[in-house]
This record gives structure tokens, sequence and C-alpha cells, in this order.
């Protein structure tokens, strides 16, 4: 029988195993379409950031001892003259170039004028931002492999970028193996409609892998499951996520075909419940399989259990880091296993949902993800745990 490995060990083989798989080529991608992608290079600021002195209020930028003789404006998006003269201020907007030869800029409220002069005292903290004082040109903000979200495109607008180099999307298939599933209509007699054809390739686009729809059921043949498997690899696919299977039943074909196509385990079989028997194998040529467990709740845990942390290595990101929260009611631990329990939030603290068979997604639906519960302890209220989000 096949030990099961650690569920933290598990994570860290397959992260590891697809580090070693990161594409070298990269994409350049336009700013507003590169949401969800991961920084191919580091982000070095083009310009001093800000590119120039900036009025961080509407005032005055003055130059000596007041008052001041008026000579002239300065708006947003001007260029700025320089104040050659003690005693001379221009009126400034917010966001404003501070002329050159500007000693203090003063804010319209703690000013008062009278007879075209200026009087007023600048507050303790500069009212204008120094140039290069966020960073200076040609500084790295940003190493290679970090996620792009909003605040990163916005940022990378601020320093001038247009495009950002992305790494390439992983490309990823789905295969969905099981001749009792129906997909359309409802379930009946024997037959259960497939929930996950529809719903892996959907989870796999939000972990950031371009996928196209799922293919299946596959026929409950080694020959059509080798095939399939196959036609996944010509297709280009990086990584292939296989449904159901994955047990050693008298149509379970994932092992078999692993093994005719010369596959080796980076994991077989997770010291994890629900969803033991997941596994990630490598094929001869560096593609990885994932072989998720049928019943439904368990495919999500080996989504978020190795295909988050596999999707994450072949981008060249980092490890997943997870988060904690308070959990609200006591959990059951699941003996030498990991337990991961579905949880939801309410006021702030984790509580175990109902609805939570292996074989049910009624309450997955409404959770927010899964509570972490080591091997050998329980979970008490009160107890900080740590999270595993579904998405
Ligand atoms: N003798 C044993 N049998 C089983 C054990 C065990 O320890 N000893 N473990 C059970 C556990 S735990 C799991 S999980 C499943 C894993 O089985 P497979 O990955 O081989 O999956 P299947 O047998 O193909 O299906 C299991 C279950 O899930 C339903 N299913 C499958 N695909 C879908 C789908 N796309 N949509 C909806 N439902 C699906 C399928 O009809 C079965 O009911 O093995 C247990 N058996
Ligand atoms: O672990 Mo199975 O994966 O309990 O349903």
């Amino acid at each position: 029988m096949t030990i099961p490995i650690a569920w933290t060990a598990a994570r860290e083989a397959v992260f590891t195993a697809a580090q070693s798989r990161i594409p070298k080529a990269s994409e350049s991608v336009p700013l507003a379409e590169a949401d969800g992608r991961t920084l191919a290079e580091p982000l070095v600021t083009l310009t001093d950031l800000p590119a120039f002195p900036t009025s961080s209020v509407d005032g005055w930028a003055a130059r000596g001892p007041a008052p001041w003789r008026i000579a002239g404006r300065v708006l947003a998006g001007d260029t700025a003259a320089p104040l050659t003269e003690d005693g001379t201020c221009v009126e400034i907007a917010t966001g404003g170039m501070v002329p050159a030869g500007t000693t203090v800029v003063v804010r319209i409220e703690d000013s008062s004028t009278t007879d075209g002069l200026v009087s007023g005292e600048p507050r303790k903290l500069p009212d204008w931002r120094r140039q290069g004082e966020e960073a200076a040109a040609g500084e790295e903000l940003l190493a290679a492999g970090t996620p792009v979200t909003p605040g990163v495109i916005g940022l990378a607008a601020s320093c001038g970028y247009d495009t950002l180099a992305c790494r390439a999307l992983p490309k990823a298939a789905v295969l969905v193996f099981g001749d009792e599933l129906l997909t359309a209509g409802p379930p009946g007699q024997g037959r259960v409609r497939d929930a996950l054809g529809p719903s892996v390739p959907s989870w796999l686009r939000r972990a950031g892998a371009s996928v196209a729809a799922a293919r299946g059921p596959v026929a409950d043949t080694l020959d059509a499951h080798v095939a399939a498997l196959q036609e996944a690899v010509d297709s280009g696919a990086q990584l292939i996520c296989t449904t159901g299977g994955t047990m050693h039943g008298p149509v379970d074909h994932l092992h078999p075909a692993l093994a005719e196509l010369g596959a080796r385990y980076v994991v077989n079989t997770v010291a994890v419940r629900p969803g033991f028997p997941m596994l990630v194998a490598q094929l001869p040529g560096g593609q990885f399989v994932a072989g998720l467990p049928g019943n439904p709740q368990s495919t999500f845990v080996a989504l978020v259990s190795l295909v988050l942390p596999l999707l994450a290595g072949l981008a060249g990101r980092q490890r997943p880091e997870l988060s904690t929260v308070t959990l609200g009611a006591d959990v059951p631990g699941r003996g030498d296993f990991t337990h991961l329990a579905l949880v939801t939030l309410v006021g702030g603290r984790a509580h175990p949902v109902g609805h939570v068979g292996s074989a049910m997604l009624r309450g997955l639906a409404g959770s927010v993800g899964f509570a972490v519960i080591p091997p050998g302890g329980e979970g008490h209220a009160g107890d900080v745990a740590q999270l595993v989000p579904l998405s």
C-alpha cells in the first residue's frame, strides 16, 4: 500500500518540482490586460517618483521670508518657471510642479493676501513632495515573480510603463473521467451530473492558468485514458488535471495510464481528509498530471492543496503563504491526517459549515475556504488556524 505523504510536505514537493519548469519566454502585456499575470522581469522605475517636486496642497509656493509678491500661477500639468527672487511666490494647485527656488509651500487656509502681497506660515511637515522621494529612476520596486494586481498595474503606470513583461500563463487541460456522468439535465437512475467539468476550468482560470473547456467524460477504458492524456500533451498543456479514477477500483485507470505513459510520481496520496487519493505525476516530457479525486469536495481539496502551489511554481511565484483565522467553534481533527475543514466567516471568526461530506458541494459553495487542523490535533474555539482560501 502507498504511504500517504504529509500535507505540508506534499505542497512543498509539488512547488519545488514545478519551479524547474518555469517558462523562459516572456510576453509583453498591455497594462490594462495584465491583472492576474506574473512579472517576468523586475519592475524598475523609468523616472524618479515623483518625477518633479510636487505640491501636495492648494496654496502658495514662495521664496524667502514673507510677505511675498504674487509672480504667477502653477496649475497641475504646467511647467513651472523658477522663482528667482526672494519675496516672490506663485499660486499653486495640488499636484502642481513646485518652481525651482521655492523655500516654503503655504496652504491657502494658512495664508492671507493684502494689496497683492501674501503672508502665511508653513506647517511643520513640508506640504510638497521632493523629486524622487518615493523612488529614484532605475530603482527596483518589485521583483520578478510578483503577481500582477491592480495596485501593481497602477504603480507601473505611475513610473512610466505602457506594457509589462509577464510570464506566459501556464497552459492547463482538464479531463473528466467517469462513465456515470451526465453533462446535461437532472441526475437519476445511477447517473450523476458532472459537477467538475464546468467548475475545475473556472477554478484554474482564477488561479492564473489558461485553460480550454474540460474534455469528457472520457470512456472508462485504459486505452481511452491514455489517448486523452496524450492528446492533452499534444495540445501543449503543461498541466493536465484529471478528475476521478484516482483509486484502484475496477474502472479506475489513472494509475495504469500514468504507468503506460512512463510518468513518475511527485506525490502519490496525501495524508489529508478529505481527498487523500490525490496525486501529482510528471510525464517524461516534463508535463504535470494532477490526479484529482472524483468526490467533488475532495477535488477542490486537491486543487487548493496541490494545484495552487504547482501553478505558483510554474509561474515562478513565491510559494503560496497561508493567512490565519480565529476559530469561532470547535473543529475535530482527523487523527494522523491533516483535516481541511470548510469554514465560513461570522463576525470575523471561522465557523465550520454543514453538508461537508466529500461527495457534497453544498457546504463548499457557501464557504470562504478550509481551516487547517494539523495532524494529531483538534481545533478549539479561540484557536488561531491557517486558512486555505477557496479562490
Ligand atoms: N475501497 C475503497 N474505496 C474508496 C476509498 C477507499 O479508501 N477504499 N476511498 C474513497 C475516497 S476517499 C475517494 S475520494 C474516492 C476517490 O475515488 P476516485 O478518484 O477513484 O473517483 P471515482 O471513483 O471516479 O468517483 C468517486 C465518486 O465521485 C463521483 N464523481 C466522479 N467524478 C465526478 C464528477 N465529475 N462530478 C460529480 N461526481 C463525480 C463518482 O460518481 C463517485 O461517486 O474513492 C473512494 N473509494
Ligand atoms: O478523501 Mo475521499 O477524498 O474522503 O472523499
